[in-house]
């Protein structure tokens, strides 16, 4: 089986697994890379290549508006009303190959958005047999079985693999097994194959320390892929929640009404099993039919053109409508709203005077951890250490522990110039350093409180301390880590990011709460959120009241001292409490918490694992594309809303109406043939929503459909068409000579004919999000158009054919009043639920901006 010949493969010794893939300590050369590449095809998994035509089409065919259509049409056939199934198959036809086009452009744009943000792996290889291997970075894609690579911190396994060498390494991976704790890994050499702790799988990330490793397995044949689809499956997102919540709503309206509209004739007017076609035409009128192609229209449009604007990547397409959704969105300090470009300030001793014994263990611990490290990725502390002191070669270190951001703490093993004995030099968060150290209790506060003053004026701390050992062999891990002596703080200035200002006030003004998650000190987070110009509502530690009461949930709250469970944590908090959250981070420790948002946004500097982990990549560190997103997000998700609104009241209503008629009059309100033109048109013209501008009034506030208040909304619309459809038959009973007319039956079906269109193009008009600029734009245009076919079928050929004929000049009088007096009730209406009343709104309002 697929799955299991990675770790078959992987049996034995670190070097009897090398002689087993043909390679060797230095890698492959690029001949032999080249040939195997040849061989074996690209390290792509399976999911990521380009769907065929067949398949688009069937994908297509499986939603489920589509499926109860095609049940609607077997239904016709069934009782051989073959015009009405061919009209639904010709439905079906039409919207399928619709979605299968818009589909098929947006995997394009989609698949050429991520290749702009795709991975690389550090490989060795070698120009020829004879030159020694030297890192190069490849795309994931050309990996081969064979290749030995190098992983580091924040970095994705590529492919499957065998460590041949690793140093404190623990990986993430939920994507495979669940777990969400990072599992340690290590390149023994009589490897447990049950355990597998000698591999890791693609899908992986490293969470800390780093390694060297020969893949085994790549493409389609790695576990992941192999794996039954739902590894690594996300909950519900927001676009889950409301687009599909609202669908199946529908469905299940959808399959009522043909039993519905038979057991009504059958009872009032006897009518029997002949009124099926017309039951079904009724349930074909109801369906959305273009809701999928719309959707996909619309959020495709909108990504391309924000990463064309804006250098803005979106992964997968429903995050940009859940973009619009956020209400609260979770930052992370370091390298979001700061710089992430420390240098180094003070080096503190432990009375809290200058002394230079802080900043020189600090950096020869910098120093020696990055050198034992298999890949060395000095962040950005290490980075100003080594900037600041003299390289520490002066000593020779046999062990590391490397940093990681649960431990919040990296060691590193000096030999002592006194023979048997070995020096820890540790440094790290201020609270995990003393918490190991051999303090008294009053002078561990004394530490704390030094610590806190200088955290409180911004500044970025790591606190040093060391300790002497017997020397030894067995490898150093976290467990030595105690019995501290402390030397001393250093502290850094890190610059604020140029635009975290403006960002934030724009996100604030546009209704979205911010949370500061951070790993650092609570009081470098305070003085940064407030050198932005906002004082926090509130600093927890970690994931304490993350949801908290309603207030702190508006402005800014900050969370210090996170671990990335702790950000995880909050964001899934908010998500419980019924917030749509996104997140945004740069680092490792982001990961879980990219991954527990419904929008997960890294900026494209980021690590490897958070560019994976997150659904929307920003251009550059351009913290101000977050905003211009969340509006491009706004605009696609208000087309769809307008969408839905204006086609969902209008359906509902030409039903209401056409069920109370159907009972009143003699013969059929529509000839079931005609119901589904009209409904064809409709379709046609509502594609124009995937190309519309909303109003600004829908740009101001996240937007969420909530199918609740979407069907309050709707049913009242609904109502509102329908008695303005009752209208025109009352009109056309009272007005055109009394009952003879109603009895023609011709006159009343093109009336209606008529009418309704003509509403429909009103409502397109008027129900559209926010006011103003109604009539013009792509929506004006399509509803101008159909208006026309409305006014101009039933007189020409074509509408003879469908039983139509040419109305009486009073009749165009008498539909003008009635549209008139509908246009006035639906303005009314509509000003009122879309903006002033969030409890008929279909936009969901979470702010008091309304
Ligand atoms: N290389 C390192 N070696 C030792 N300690 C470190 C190192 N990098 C960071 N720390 C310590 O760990 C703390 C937390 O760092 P972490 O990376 O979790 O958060 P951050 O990057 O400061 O904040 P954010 O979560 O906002 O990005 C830092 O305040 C620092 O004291
Ligand atoms: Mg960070």
């Amino acid at each position: 089986m697929a799955s299991e010949a990675p770790a078959a493969g992987a049996d034995g010794t670190a070097l009897q697994v090398l002689r087993r893939l043909e390679s060797g300590p230095r890698g492959l050369t690029d001949a032999e890379a080249a040939a195997r590449l040849a061989a074996t095809g690209d390290n792509t998994p399976p999911a990521a290549r380009p769907v065929s035509w067949p398949r688009l089409l069937l994908r297509g065919t499986r939603d489920p508006f589509t499926a109860v259509l095609l049940v609607l049409g077997l239904v016709s056939a069934l009782v051989a009303s073959w015009g009405t199934a061919a009209v639904i198959l010709a439905l079906v036809a039409v919207g399928v190959a619709l979605r299968a086009s818009g589909e098929h452009r947006a995997d394009r744009s989609l698949a050429g958005l991520r290749e702009l943000v795709a991975g690389t792996a550090t490989v060795l290889r070698r120009p020829a047999d004879a030159e020694p291997p030297r890192p190069r970075e490849l795309p994931v894609a050309d990996l081969v079985p064979g290749d030995v690579i190098r992983l580091g911190p924040g970095d994705l396994v590529p492919a499957d693999v065998r460590l041949l060498r690793a140093r404190g390494l623990t990986v993430h991976q939920a994507a495979l097994t669940g777990e969400s704790a990072p599992v340690a890994k290590s390149a023994t050499q009589t490897p447990d194959p049950a355990a597998e702790s000698h591999l890791c799988f693609q899908g992986a990330d490293i969470a800390s320390g780093s390694a060297t490793a020969v893949v085994l397995a790549t493409g389609a044949r790695t576990r992941i892929a192999a794996a039954p689809d739902g590894t690594g499956r996300r909950e519900a997102s927001a676009f889950d929640r409301s687009v599909h919540g609202i669908s199946w709503v529908l469905i299940r309206f959808m399959l009522l009404t043909p039993p519905l509209v038979l057991m009504a004739n059958a009872a009032l007017r006897g009518r029997g099993l002949e009124t099926l076609p017309f039951a079904v035409a009724v349930a074909v009128g109801l369906t959305p039919e273009m809701l999928p192609v719309i959707v996909t229209t619309c959020l495709a449009r909108g990504a391309v053109l924000l990463a064309r604007t804006h250098g803005v990547v979106v992964k997968r397409l429903p995050a940009l409508h859940d973009l619009g959704a956020i209400d609260v969105l979770c930052v992370d300090k370091t390298g979001t709203l700061t710089q992430d470009r420390p240098v180094v300030d003070r080096s503190l001793g432990p009375d809290g005077h200058d002394d230079p014994t802080a900043l020189h263990w600090a950096a020869v611990n910098a120093w020696w951890t990055l050198q034992l490290a298999e890949l060395p990725q000095p962040d950005s502390l290490d980075e100003a250490l080594l900037e600041a002191a003299a390289p520490a070669e002066a000593y020779d270190a046999v062990d590391a522990v490397p940093y990681d951001p649960v431990r919040r703490l990296a060691t590193a093993v000096l030999r002592d110039p006194r023979p048997g004995t070995h020096t820890l030099v540790v440094k790290g968060a201020v609270e995990d350093v003393l918490d190991r150290c051999s303090l008294a209790e009053g002078e561990r506060d004394r530490l704390a409180a030094l610590a806190r003053r200088e955290a409180d004026s911004g500044l970025r701390l790591l606190a040093v301390a060391t300790a002497r050992r017997p020397a030894r062999t067995r490898p150093y891990t976290p467990a030595d880590e105690r019995g501290l002596t402390f030397r001393g703080l250093v502290t850094f200035r890190d610059t604020l990011a140029p635009e975290a200002a403006e960002t934030l006030r724009g996100l604030l003004g546009q209704g979205v709460a911010v949370r500061v998650l951070t790993g650092d000190h609570p009081g470098t987070a305070t003085r940064v959120c407030r050198e932005l110009g906002w004082e926090p509502e509130r600093v927890n530690v970690g994931a304490d009241a993350a949801s908290g009461p309603e207030p702190a949930v508006r402005g800014l709250t900050v969370h210090a001292r996170c671990t990335p469970a702790d950000k995880a944590r909050v964001v899934e908090e908010l998500r419980a409490a019924g917030h749509t959250v996104g997140f945004l981070g740069d680092g490792v420790n982001d990961a879980p918490a990219l991954r527990a948002a419904d929008v997960g946004i890294a900026p494209r500097s980021a690590c490897a694992v958070a560019r994976e982990c997150a659904d929307v990549v920003l251009g550059e560190k351009d913290l101000a594309a977050v905003g211009h997103a969340v509006t491009a997000g706004r605009h696609s998700g208000g087309n769809i809303a307008s969408y839905l609104r204006v086609t969902l009241s209008s359906n509902l209503g030409n039903v209401l109406a056409m069920l109370t008629a159907g009972l009143l009059l003699p013969f059929l309100p529509m000839l079931p043939a005609q119901v589904l033109v009209q409904n064809l048109c409709f379709d046609a013209a509502q594609l124009a929503f995937a190309y519309d501008r909303p109003g600004a009034a829908a740009l101001r506030r996240p937007a969420e459909l909530r199918p609740r208040s979407f069907l309050r909304f709707l049913t009242g619309f609904g109502a509102l068409n329908a008695v303005a459809d009752l209208a025109t038959f009352g009109v056309l009973a009272l007005a055109l000579h009394g009952p003879d007319a109603v009895d023609d039956e011709a006159v009343f079906h093109s009336a209606w004919f008529t009418e309704n269109l003509l509403t429909q193009a009103l409502v397109m008009v008027l129900l559209r999000t926010g006011r103003g600029a109604a009539g013009t734009g792509p929506v004006g245009r399509a509803a101008a158009v159909l208006g026309a076919v409305g006014l101009l079928l039933p007189p020409s050929p074509l509408g003879a054919r469908l039983g139509m004929t040419p109305l009486p000049l009073p009749y165009y009088l008498l539909v003008t009043v009635v549209l008139g007096l509908y246009a006035l009730a639906l303005r009314r209406g509509a000003r009122g639920a879309l903006c002033t009343d969030p409890s008929g709104c279909t936009v969901a309002q979470h702010s008091n901006h309304c």
